[in-house]
């Protein structure tokens, strides 16, 4: 038997073994300090107001244990305190806050400034490099590309799409009657089924359980997204693997994969197929240039959203100068393999699917909180959710008829309270970017370095009292002709602007017409709390913390007398 003696340890020994790692860490967070210090970014970053930071961590200590109402007031007072221009460290990330127009319209209008910033990673597994996160010529190409989808000739031929789901809502909504509930689970069900339709041309009728699967895995997903933003170590991939939450999202993109390579390859086959027996759809080409006939006269109809957003006449302008009026209905989908198989367009189906899960999450979570903020906003505001009734009993009677566009026209008090609803509460709070090169800004002329990350916070912009008398009453007159000509074009961006701006901006504000008006017709709306009880979740998509809660009366199909 091998006896194994116990050896003796000096304790010098065990000293050096406790001190010379301690004595390395420190060196090597003592190089790291000196070398963060010393960089132009660190110097140039000083420069800007900000909180006094801890070495090492900056200022990434501020948000720990923060609920994520709790990071909106955080980062309100801090703007209040420093005011438009904020910096931030997060360890040697640097963070720069603009709450300035003018310095919006500097990164926000420049061709250069369109890389998006690293926390749009989470995204990647679920939308790849699809167009919200891609940068470079990928994303030139393919913004060229998706932007003629969502001509206007397009989204007229979705009305009746939009129509059906939306009495399908009023319909389920029925069961409410009287109880307090939560409006956005409606409203992030009716924009799935409407988004399954549109960018994909899966109709009620023809979907099967995977159409259902899929909705609820976008939804989900879109959860677990919005926990990494809020939640600190999410962020971090290597612990990310090890949470619950990196098995569920595994699960939750074989649903959504698998659904649109299923529906990509059915559509793809068809396509060939019909081909073969020369049944060609309209080019998209076909649809937006004329070519197809035209049963509409409101080619020159303009809305207030044309006049609002004029001043930054983006791609989406230039494609609707030859709006001509209703056509066949194609899907997004559709329209982009079409232009893939007749050689229009150099897109593969791997691609495709890209953009068709941006679009699907995109058009999902934006749509289903502004119309929850407006139906709950109308709840308190009763006198103005009056002017909106009567204006639309003028339009329809007591008739139960789908809204046409024409009628979309004639909604302009809706459209103001639309407009004011996605001022106060902007579905997109915030917008960041990673600065490529140095870029000087109108503010102090602060100069802003490269590598830096810009965050345009438009939820500030929009009430900042400079652009806005009362900025945190809700009054949708701020958006009458005669307010809104002389105000600076981006004190108002809830779709971003310049180059990388919304591409669904028409068809977000036409479904959102569609949608508030059918419910508005149908139900009035009341809320047992008031605007100042909401409680603001700091995250990609702005949500209440306490829930969209309402309450619905069915409507009398009376005009409203005051
Ligand atoms: C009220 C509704 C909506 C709001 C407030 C909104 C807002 C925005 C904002 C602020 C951006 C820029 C994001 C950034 O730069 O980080 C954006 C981009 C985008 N939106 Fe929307 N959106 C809405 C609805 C939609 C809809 C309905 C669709 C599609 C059906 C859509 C598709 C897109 C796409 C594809 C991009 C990326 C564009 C690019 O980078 O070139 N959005 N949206």
């Amino acid at each position: 038997m091998t006896v194994v003696e116990d050896i003796p340890t000096d304790p010098s020994t065990s000293t050096r073994l406790i001190i010379y790692p301690l004595v390395l860490v420190a060196t090597v967070l003592w190089i790291l300090y000196r070398w963060q210090t010393q960089s132009k970014l660190y110097k140039l970053g000083n420069k800007l107001p900000g909180p006094s930071t801890v070495p090492l961590f900056g200022n990434a200590l501020l948000a720990l244990g923060k609920k994520p109402d709790e990071l909106v007031t955080l980062a309100l007072d801090y703007v209040e305190k420093y005011g438009t221009v904020v910096r931030g460290w997060l360890g040697s990330q640097l963070v720069v806050f603009l709450c300035d127009a003018d310095d919006a319209e500097v990164i926000l209008n420049s061709q250069e400034h369109i890389d998006k910033a690293s926390e749009y990673r989470f995204f990647k597994p679920w939308l790849g490099e699809g167009l919200l996160i891609s940068s470079g010529e990928k994303w030139r190409s393919h913004r060229k590309m998706i932007a003629p989808t969502f001509h206007i000739n397009i989204l007229k031929s979705f009305i009746s799409v939009f129509n059906q789901n939306s009495k399908n809502v009023v319909d389920k909504m029925k069961s409410e009657t009287g109880k307090v509930f939560d409006v956005h689970d409606y409203m992030s069900g009716v924009t799935v089924d409407i988004l399954l339709e549109t960018a994909m041309g899966i109709t009620k009728e023809t979907q099967d359980e995977s159409g259902f699967d899929y909705a609820m895995a976008v939804m989900k997903m879109c959860d677990i997204i919005h926990q990494r933003h809020y939640k600190f170590w999410m962020r971090f991939d290597a612990i990310f693997k090890f949470t619950k939450f990196f098995e569920k999202q595994k699960q939750l993109l074989n649903i959504i994969h698998g659904l649109t390579n299923k529906v990509i390859k059915n559509k793809k086959d068809k396509y060939i197929e019909n081909k073969a027996k020369g049944i060609i759809p309209p080019t998209l080409e076909e649809i937006t240039q004329n070519k197809v006939t035209s049963d509409s006269g409101l080619a020159n109809a303009k809305t207030l959203g044309d006049t609002v957003f004029k001043g930054y006449r983006d791609d989406l302008d230039d494609n609707d100068d030859n709006d001509v009026g209703e056509k066949k209905r194609l899907a997004f989908l559709d329209l982009m393999i079409e232009s893939a198989q007749n050689g229009t367009n150099d897109i593969t189906d791997f691609e495709i699917k890209e953009e068709v899960d941006t679009i699907m999450f995109e058009g999902h979570d934006t749509t289903a909180a502004g119309s929850s903020f407006v139906l709950c906003l109308l709840g308190v505001h009763q006198k103005i959710q009056e002017r909106v009734y009567n204006e639309l009993y003028e339009i329809f009677g007591d008739s139960d008829r789908p809204a046409t566009f024409e009628d979309t026209l004639q909604m302009k008090y809706l459209e103001r309270v639309i407009f004011e609803s996605l001022r106060m509460y902007p579905p997109v709070p915030i917008i960041a970017r990673k600065l490529k090169r140095d870029v000087k800004i109108a503010t102090n002329n602060y100069l802003l370095p490269a590598g830096a990350t810009v965050v345009i916070g438009t939820y500030k912009i929009h009430r900042n009292p400079k652009y806005y008398k009362k900025p945190d009453v809700f009054d949708p007159d701020n958006f009458l002709p005669e307010n809104t000509q002389n105000r600076h074009y981006y004190s108002y961006i809830p779709f971003s602007a310049g180059p990388r701006s919304c591409v669904g901006r028409k068809y977000a504000i036409l479904k959102l017409k569609i949608l508030l008006s059918t419910i508005l017709r149908n139900y009035k709306m009341v809320s047992d709390i008031t605007e100042d009880q909401y409680r603001l979740q700091a995250d990609i998509i702005l949500k209440r913390t306490d829930g969209f809660r309402v309450q619905i009366e069915p409507r009398q199909r009376v005009p409203f007398i005051g």
